[in-house]
Parts: structure tokens; C-alpha cells; sequence
């Protein structure tokens, strides 16, 4: 136990208690009183413009924010992060994803040793292979060139590498597919296989562990598929050039038959939400290349020298920490929704889900002691304007708080893009007019003036004073995916930080884990589990019932 006062009994957090209490403005008279923040309430990181003017904030309230956050130490908690201690401290581990993007120059040591030779060496691993697989160089067990890659993994493992192939389509190799499979539910891989030829097919096993059952199950069947399956190659010797793995775990990996020349490597000290910067992301490499792969960290590392580097008042992921702050534990907001307005950005917020909830879902803080303020948010959202039709009422009208992030970007990309510009302006005037409305909605007498009957004046009424913040780039290109991904995952830290929290370890995600080991045998061969409850008994009674 340390004897620093506990979050909640900080001054800082009693000042910004108080400041909650006299707070009073609507969005509409501080932007009244003070046009000049629309300019002055953006930061300026890489090729991302964050505008987060639209917010319920003054400089007074960011000024106690950023109170907050020295009082916490988060700057002396990532300075720590960035050179290798041990910050998560309940599984003893550095934490060093930063390490993954770091140029090959660099020196990034862990218990005395310079880690980066060892990622540039599986960069450089991967690259040859995803060149080999792209030219068609590696050939299948038949001499048939690889058409088809399927990434079998979960978590981390499956949504970073999927979401980033969705994200940088128009980059990819359009003679090759990609799959990706992560439920244990049988018919995702059957979908991904049924119309492949296993000859043309590459397997990529991705698992940190290697021993998550979903992903062990999957590779079981695919493999099952590849030798037997319809049209199986028959010859136990195919193996070894249709699946690689991609592990810290050698051990495991050759138990599982692949050859360990076909694993690339990674480390402990990176995370499985943390991880598609590293070996994880080969399907991602083969897809866009060496050279875009590449950008893509670069990307990442811009944003991670400007999270080490750059003061409070202008450092971006530090400020979006801090507004999330403010609504959670001053507002009692309890979700935060990601609302990207590029299709290619669908798979986005599925891929912050891990990031952010799995970080910083937690109820103890970093002594194991229970916190007495709130945690993560729910994260969630769609792309625009898909959510404009579906829930986007409930934002604007409801009874909660909802803050947002919108994404945007001022260029189409891919090769229609000069085709599609005039149907991209109509998608980011839809972005604008959201932000807009949220922020300033439609008084009661602006909706009278317009001749509305008196009684459906309220229906008609937009409270606005819904906080946005407006990211806009360019063009949504591998650097900038690798911008927004590390600006998230900072954001996230500087929550946990001030949270007090260990944004690093899951152990949310074991107990169902456990429990579902010691039901499965009562599935399949009917087998009495002691210790199951009376309604989870019943149920499984039921499901056996009604299988029969
Ligand atoms: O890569 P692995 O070891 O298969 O783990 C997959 C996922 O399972 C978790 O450990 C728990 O959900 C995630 O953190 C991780 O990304």
C-alpha cells in the first residue's frame, strides 16, 4: 500500500468536483463568449486536425484537468512505459508496444537488453515472407501458388490484423484474399473455407499464447480441412507450407506440428490489444506490403514521440484522456461512442472495444484495492451515416450523455476516389451537420419560428450541448491508421493512469474461461459438472434436452 491520497481525495479532484457543481454553460454561450476557442481548441498531431472545441469545457476546466493529471504522475507513469519498467504490475511486465514502431536505430532496453534489433529482425523476417507469398514465390505443398491467406486468431489477435486489412483495402494485393477467422462457433471457419482450394490456401495461426482455445480449435479444424476436407491434400508433410504461426510461444507452436522456421516471433511485453504492430500483423503485411506496413509504423511512432514529447497544454492523447475524465467521473457519462465517416473505418470501433474496455475495465486499482470512481466507458458506435439512421436519435434526443468522437477525411482514397469525390462531400456534409447539431441543436423558438403547431414544438426541439470531438486527415493512408491507432492506445493509458489502474493485464476474461472447460463435458458426453447453480443445471438439462 503507498500512502498517497487515493484518487478521490486529491484536491485536484475535489476543485474539479466543485467546478461540476457551478457548471452551467450550454455549448451555444461559450462559443457566444468565446469564438476564438474554435481555433484555439485544436491540436495539431501528424496529419490528424483534433478539434475539440465542441466540448463542455473552459481553460479554466482544462487547466484543472491537466491539475489532475500532474497530481497523478501520468507523465512519470509513461516516462516509465516508454524506457521499459515493469508497469503491469500484476503479471510483472513491461509494457513496451512503443518498442514495436521504434526505427532501427533505436535503443529500447528491457532488463538491460536493446530489444530493437530483435523487432527489426522479425520485421525483416516478415518481410520476406510477404514478399515471397506476394510474388508467389512460396508455393503450396502442390507447386499451386498461395491465393488465399485466412488469419485464424482471437482478441487481439484476429481484430487488429482484421480491422487494418478492411482499413487500407484499396493498399492490397488484389490477386490474393484474406480471411479472417476468430469464433469458436464452427461456422466461422466454415465460411472462410467452403469455396477455397486448400492448395492455394495459407493458414496464419495467430495466438500469443498458443493456447486460446478458440484459435487452437480453429487450427485444429483448418488443418483437419487442409489434409482431409474434400479436396485435401492428404500428406501430413503440407503443413509445414500452408501454416505459420505467429507466437511467443515456440514451445507450443511445435507441439502444434508447425515447423518453429515458419513462427515469427514476439514478446511478452506486448500486449495481445497491443500486438498488431508486431509479428501479428503479418496477414496485414502481405496484404499492403513491406513498404506500406512500414508507414504504417511510422505513423504510430510520430504519434508516440508526440505523446512522450509534447507539453500538457498541446499533447493530444493526454487532452482526449482527460475530457473522457471529465464526462465519466464528473458527468456520469457512461459510454463513449467512436462514430468514423469512411466505410473503411467499419471495423474501428469493434477494434477500440478491446483496446479500451479490456484496458481499462478494471474495479481495483494498481495496490488491489476497490476504486471508488468509474473506469473504462462502454465503447461502442458504427460508421457514419449508417448510425445517423439507426440510433443517432437516441444522441441527440435521449436522456444520457454520450460523448463522441467523429472521424473524418477530406479526400476519398482508392482508385475511384476522383469518380467518388462528389458522393464523399455528401458523406462529410452529413459529418459536419451531425457535430453541429449535437453541439448547438434547435431551440423551441427556432422551431416555432419555422410555424410548427405549439404542441409539437418539444418533439421538434434539439437540446444540442452533446460533446464531439471532430478528428479530420487528409486521406486515410497506412500512416494515418498508424496515427489514430497509437493516439487511442495513449488515450487509454493516460485514463488508467489518472484511474490508477493497471490498464495492461485481463483478468476480467478468465473466470468464463475456467468455467466453460468444466461445462463442455457436460455438453458433449453428459457428464454431472459439481458446483454448477440450479439455473445454469437447468439450462444445460435444456440444451441437452433439445438436442437430442
Ligand atoms: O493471442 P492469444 O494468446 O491467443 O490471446 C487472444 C486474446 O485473449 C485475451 O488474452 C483475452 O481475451 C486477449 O487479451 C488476447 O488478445
Amino acid at each position: 500500500m503507498t500512502d498517497t491520497p487515493r484518487l478521490d481525495r486529491r484536491p485536484e479532484w475535489t476543485a474539479l468536483e466543485d467546478h461540476r457543481a457551478h457548471w452551467q454553460d450550454h455549448l451555444r454561450e461559450l462559443f457566444a463568449a468565446d469564438p476564438g476557442r474554435a481555433e484555439r481548441y485544436v491540436v495539431r498531431v501528424g496529419d490528424l486536425r483534433i478539434d475539440y472545441s465542441k466540448h463542455l469545457i473552459t481553460d479554466e476546466t482544462l487547466a484543472l484537468l491537466r491539475e489532475l493529471a500532474a497530481a497523478t504522475d501520468v507523465f512519470g507513469l509513461r516516462d516509465a512505459m516508454f524506457r521499459g519498467a515493469r508497469i503491469n504490475v500484476t503479471e510483472d511486465r513491461a509494457v513496451l508496444h512503443t518498442a514495436l514502431r521504434a526505427p532501427r536505430d533505436a535503443v529500447v532496453e528491457v532488463d538491460g537488453e536493446n530489444v530493437v534489433p530483435g523487432v527489426h529482425a522479425v520485421l525483416d523476417k516478415m518481410a520476406d515472407f510477404a514478399g515471397r507469398v506476394r510474388s508467389g514465390e512460396w508455393t503450396g505443398h502442390t507447386g499451386k501458388r498461395i491465393r488465399n491467406v485466412v488469419n485464424i486468431g482471437i482478441g487481439g489477435s484476429d481484430l487488429g490484423p482484421a480491422m487494418a486489412y478492411e482499413v487500407l483495402r484499396p493498399f492490397t494485393a488484389r490477386e490474393l484474399t484474406f480471411r479472417f477467422v476468430s469464433n469458436v462457433d464452427g461456422a466461422d471457419l466454415h465460411e472462410a473455407v467452403r469455396d477455397l482450394d486448400p492448395a492455394e490456401t495459407l493458414f496464419i495461426v495467430a495466438s500469443k499464447t498458443f493456447t486460446t482455445i478458440e484459435t487452437i480449435t480453429n487450427a485444429t479444424s483448418a488443418r483437419t480441412w487442409l489434409l482431409e476436407g474434400p479436396h485435401g491434400l492428404g500428406d501430413e508433410k503440407a503443413v509445414a507450407r500452408h501454416f505459420v504461426a505467429l507466437s511467443t510461444n515456440a514451445g507450443k507452436v511445435t507441439d502444434f506440428g508447425i515447423d518453429p522456421d515458419n513462427m515469427f516471433e514476439f514478446w511478452d511485453w506486448v500486449g495481445g490489444r497491443y500486438s498488431y504492430d508486431s509479428a501479428i500483423g503479418l496477414s496485414l503485411m502481405i496484404a499492403i506490403g513491406p513498404e506500406r506496413f512500414r508507414e504504417m509504423l511510422d505513423g504510430f511512432h510520430l504519434v508516440d514521440e508526440h505523446f512522450r514529447t509534447a507539453p500538457a497544454e498541446a499533447n493530444a492523447p493526454l487532452i482526449l484522456g482527460l475530457l473522457g475524465i471529465w464526462y465519466g467521473n464528473f458527468f456520469d457519462a457512461q459510454s463513449h461512442a467512436v462514430l468514423p465517416y469512411s466505410h473503411y473505418l467499419s471495423k474501428f470501433t469493434a477494434y477500440l472495444q478491446q483496446l479500451d474496455m479490456e484496458s481499462n475495465g478494471k474495479s481495483v486499482d494498481r495496490d488491489g484495492e476497490p476504486v471508488d470512481w468509474q473506469t473504462g466507458p462502454v465503447v461502442w458506435g458504427t460508421p457514419g451515416t449508417n448510425g445517423q439512421h439507426a440510433y443517432y436519435q437516441l444522441i441527440h434526443q435521449g436522456t444520457k450523455l454520450i460523448p463522441a468522437d467523429f472521424i473524418g477525411f477530406a479526400r476519398p482514397v482508392g482508385e475511384l476516389s476522383d469518380v467518388l469525390k462528389a458522393q464523399h462531400d455528401l458523406l462529410m456534409a452529413n459529418f459536419f451537420a451531425q457535430t453541429q447539431a449535437l453541439a448547438f441543436g434547435k431551440t423551441a423558438d427556432e422551431v416555432r419560428a419555422e410555424g410548427v403547431a405549439e404542441a409539437q414544438v418539444s418533439p421538434r426541439t434539439f437540446q444540442g450541448n452533446h460533446p464531439t470531438t471532430t478528428i479530420l486527415a487528409a486521406e486515410l493512408t497506412p500512416s494515418v491508421l498508424g496515427q489514430l491507432v497509437a493516439l487511442y492506445e495513449h488515450k487509454v493509458f493516460v485514463q488508467g493512469a489518472v484511474w490508477d489502474i493497471d490498464s495492461f493485464d485481463q483478468w476480467g476474461v478468465e473466470l468464463g474461461k475456467v468455467l466453460a472447460k468444466r461445462i463442455e463435458p457436460a455438453l458433449t458426453e453428459g457428464a454431472d459438472v459439481p458446483g454448477l447453480d440450479p439455473s445454469t443445471a437447468a439450462l444445460v438439462a435444456a440444451y441437452r434436452e433439445l438436442g437430442k
